[in-house]
């Protein structure tokens, strides 16, 4: 069943950023010092100009003017200096909370219950990681430091505007209920739209990365056009919710507009009338005036910008509420009896009312070569999973030395049982980074396990060794070589027993002989439980189980199946000269 992942609470945002700023307080403080500065120096223009108007009025000397615009373009430089230093500081601020949240955000992933993942759905963490990362980087970079230097800015130009003439600034007053009115109707509504629109880009991702990874698939069963059709669902609504954040901005831009211009109008009003009574001056009026034009443009920054923090503020929720998934702990005194495996009457269902596994019982002895056999969605990945510990049966037991698996801590687990898929990766990073992925481990420890797994002549070779950087970047691998490194990751994680699922590539016998020696080397002394995708190879094993409907349907050795002449039999028979089966 499709979860999606959570959102943090506000208290959760604010309780984030409270923290994250508190532990860079110096920073912080330092860069609201000079951004105050800044903003005091860019006040000195319109003063100046204000009392260059009343000197004007009442007659002075070429020097003065002279003197005084030599001072208006030394403020203007000091200005523009310091604030961008702030900016560059605001910047660097931005850049480490947004370390920080991308940090914990992949801290806490790593440590989710895979089935957690699985279930939400890849593409909406992806996009938590990346695109919301990117909003969260405009607010934070950009948005955050425009509305810190433009409320400074507000401030400090209505306390110069109330000491250049209390009365004539009164006129400003008018603007307060506009922008009350505006803001109040504008946030409730956009908040919503802007979380909603995040969501609907994560399912457009889904959608896409879905459709790329299963592209076989969507080919071989001609699922083009509806994965087209799906596609354009997803973006239609994505773009909808762009539409009604767009309306909304539309309507809330016209009211400060009204906002901006109701002020000049009001401050020359009582200008004029004061000036008459004889209770303010011309300079003091032009001061004024100047003061609310330059208000007006950091105070639609403000608002303009609170818009992009709205947005950063709707993806912090969503980068901050995967840690409200409760990381995969397990029970850390859980302490396992033995290597025996056991699965009493486990059930299990991936959604509610359709149940894949009707009650399966196995035991596997420790050293076992198990195979899985039978017909594709018989349920054989399934059971893997419950044996890995992956998923945990909704009813009945899977355990490892008389404990659950999936009760288990991870760490813990992976030193028991270890889940090989046809999927393997090397990772961009050295090759000791790569091996060491299971756990710490000496060099030594690292080159036993190279050679194990036939690769320590190949690692040798390498320019810089265990310290060669591979994947993007660095030296390719060669798919046989990816496969060895996985193999030689085993042999590190050490776990006594590995189900091997899908893991074609591994146990195929078309694989080259070198790969095979290496497969059988990680093998070695471990309980093997095999998914059989190639019934020949069953003949091999100590015991084969036949899975067919979620049930097992047959059990014992090749010899025993065969005499028995059963659903084994049958599935033999029916792909002999086949080179596929499962
Ligand atoms: N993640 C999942 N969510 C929902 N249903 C799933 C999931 N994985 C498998 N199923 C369903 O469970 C059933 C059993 O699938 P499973 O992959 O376990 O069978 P299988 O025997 O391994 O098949 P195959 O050989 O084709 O891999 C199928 O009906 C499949 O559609």
């Amino acid at each position: 069943m499709k979860t999606t992942l959570p959102l943090a609470e506000k208290r959760d945002v604010r309780r984030w950023m409270w923290s994250v700023t508190t532990a860079s307080r110096g920073a912080f403080i330092g860069m609201m010092a000079l951004f105050g500065v800044a903003t005091v120096v860019g006040l000195v223009g319109p003063q100046l100009l204000g009392d260059l108007v009343d000197a004007v009025t009442e007659g002075t000397t070429r020097m003065r003017i002279d003197f005084t615009v030599l001072v208006l373009v030394a403020a203007l430089v000091l200005h523009a200096a310091l604030y961008g230093l702030a900016r560059y500081r605001a910047a660097i601020f931005g850049e480490r909370l947004l370390a920080e949240a991308r940090e914990g955000m992949v801290e806490h992933v790593v440590r989710l219950p895979l089935s957690t993942v699985e279930s939400a759905g890849t593409g909406d963490l992806l996009s938590r990681a990346t695109s919301d990362v990117d909003k969260l980087d405009e607010g934070l970079r950009q948005a955050a430091p425009e509305i810190l230097v433009a409320s400074v800015t507000v401030a400090l130009t209505a306390a110069a505007m109330l000491v250049t003439s209390p009365l004539v600034a009164l006129g400003m007053l008018v603007a307060v209920p506009v922008l009350v009115v505006a803001t109040r109707w504008y946030r409730p509504r956009v908040l919503p739209v802007y979380q909603d629109a995040l969501a609907r880009w994560a399912d457009v991702h889904s959608t896409t990365h879905e459709t790329a990874e299963g592209g076989r698939t969507v080919e071989a069963l001609r699922l083009r056009q509806r994965r087209i059709a799906h596609n354009d669902r997803a973006l239609d609504a994505a773009i909808d919710r762009e539409w009604r954040s767009s309306k909304l901005w539309a309507v809330f831009q016209a009211g400060l507009d009204v906002a901006y211009l109701l002020p000049i109008a009001a401050i020359l009003l009582i200008g004029g009338l004061a000036y008459t009574a004889g209770w303010a001056g011309l300079g003091e009026i032009t001061a004024v005036v100047l003061y609310a034009r330059a208000m007006a443009e950091p105070l639609g920054e403000v608002l303009g910008w609170l818009d992009e923090l709205q947005v950063g503020n709707a993806a912090l929720r969503r980068i901050l509420g995967v840690q409200r998934v409760q990381p995969d702990e397990g029970d850390s005194t859980a302490n396992p009896d033995g290597t025996d495996i056991k699965i009493d009457d486990a059930r299990f269902a991936y959604s509610p009312g359709r149940e894949i596994l009707h009650g399966v019982t196995l035991d596997v002895v420790a050293g076992e070569r198990l195979m899985i056999v039978g017909p594709s969605g018989a349920g054989k990945s399934t059971l893997a999973r419950l044996l890995a510990g992956v998923n945990a049966p909704d009813s009945g037991h899977v355990t490892i030395g008389g404990v659950e698996v999936s009760a288990l801590p991870l760490e813990r687990r992976r030193r028991e049982v270890v889940l090989v898929t046809q999927e393997q990766h090397v990772f961009t990073g050295t090759l000791r980074e790569n091996l060491t992925l299971p756990r710490p481990a000496t060099d030594d420890e690292l080159w036993d396990a190279l050679r194990t797994v036939d690769a320590a002549d190949w690692a040798k070779s390498l320019p810089d060794g265990l310290d060669t950087q591979l994947g993007s970047g660095g030296e390719t691998v060669a798919p046989a070589m990816v496969q060895q490194i996985a193999l030689a990751r085993l042999v590190l994680a050490d776990p006594h027993t590995l189900i091997l699922d899908e893991a074609t590539s591994l146990i195929d016998s078309s694989v080259s002989r070198d790969l095979e020696r290496s497969l059988s080397a990680v093998l070695k002394g471990r309980t093997v439980i095999a998914i059989a995708h190639r019934l020949a190879s069953a003949r091999d094993a100590d015991r084969i189980a036949v899975m067919d409907g979620g049930r097992i349907v047959e059990l014992g050795s090749h010899d025993e199946l065969m005499a028995a002449n059963g659903s084994y039999a049958n599935l033999l028979g029916a792909l002999s000269g086949s080179t596929t089966g499962g």
